[in-house]
């Protein structure tokens, strides 16, 4: 099975471009004021407006007002909606656009429920948790808390690189991977080199 990979953080339409020429399926735009890596609105309509067909653009939100979300995906012309705070089930199928639910993954959370709870979700993306920062941490967590035969496809994400990324695939077998800092120079800027390699260690796991 070809595993999906989606390069998130891009600030920069020749990062975007990196990405879709090396293989990346989807590429993600961080509106999250507290983010380093965060966009702006205009500048995100330009990279996406300069992204080939057939590669998915995501905004990532966290616990965004309704309207702000509204006003992003329409000005930038968003295909994705990625929710990575709190957000309840109701608030995300609210938009009536396709959307992924990030979750923050420790023992303590029941994924089956979660799964469960997020039926309208198109996929539930696993990150790592680390207290008071919403994502974007470059950790890895404990492959094993997944359980298996989840009722949604599994977007992995966490601390990933050229290096951890055919072990965690092969692990895990999951629907697509998801990377920022793994393939960064600095934040919010991309490193071509890590890029391709990171796709390539995409492409040389496939199950
Ligand atoms: O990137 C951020 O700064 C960020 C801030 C708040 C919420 C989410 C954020 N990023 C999410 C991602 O980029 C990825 O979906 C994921 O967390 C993987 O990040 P990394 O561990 O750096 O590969």
């Amino acid at each position: 099975m070809r595993i999906r990979a989606k390069i998130c953080g891009i600030t920069r339409v020749e990062d975007a471009l990196t990405a879709a020429r090396c293989g990346a399926d989807a590429v993600g735009f961080v509106f999250y004021e507290k983010s380093p890596r965060n966009v702006d609105v205009e500048r995100a309509a330009q990279i996406v407006a300069a992204l080939p067909p057939f590669v998915t653009a995501v905004g990532l939100f966290v616990n965004e007002d309704a309207a702000t979300v509204l006003s992003i995906r329409q000005r930038v012309g968003l295909d994705l909606l990625q929710f990575h705070g709190d957000e309840t089930p109701e608030y995300c199928q609210s938009f009536s656009a396709p959307y992924i639910k990030a979750l923050r993954v420790r023992p303590e959370l029941n994924l089956i429920q979660y799964a469960a709870d997020f039926s309208s979700a198109r996929a539930l993306l696993l990150d790592a948790y680390q207290e008071g920062v919403a994502g974007g941490t470059g950790k890895t967590f404990d492959w094993d808390l997944i359980p298996a035969g989840l009722s949604k496809p599994v977007i992995l994400a966490g601390g990933l690189d050229a290096e951890n990324v055919g072990e965690a695939i092969r692990r895990v077998r999951p629907y697509a991977v998801d990377v920022s800092g793994g393939v960064e120079q600095d934040k919010g800027i991309k490193d071509v080199a890590k890029i391709a390699a990171f796709m390539r260690g995409v492409l040389d796991a496939e199950v």
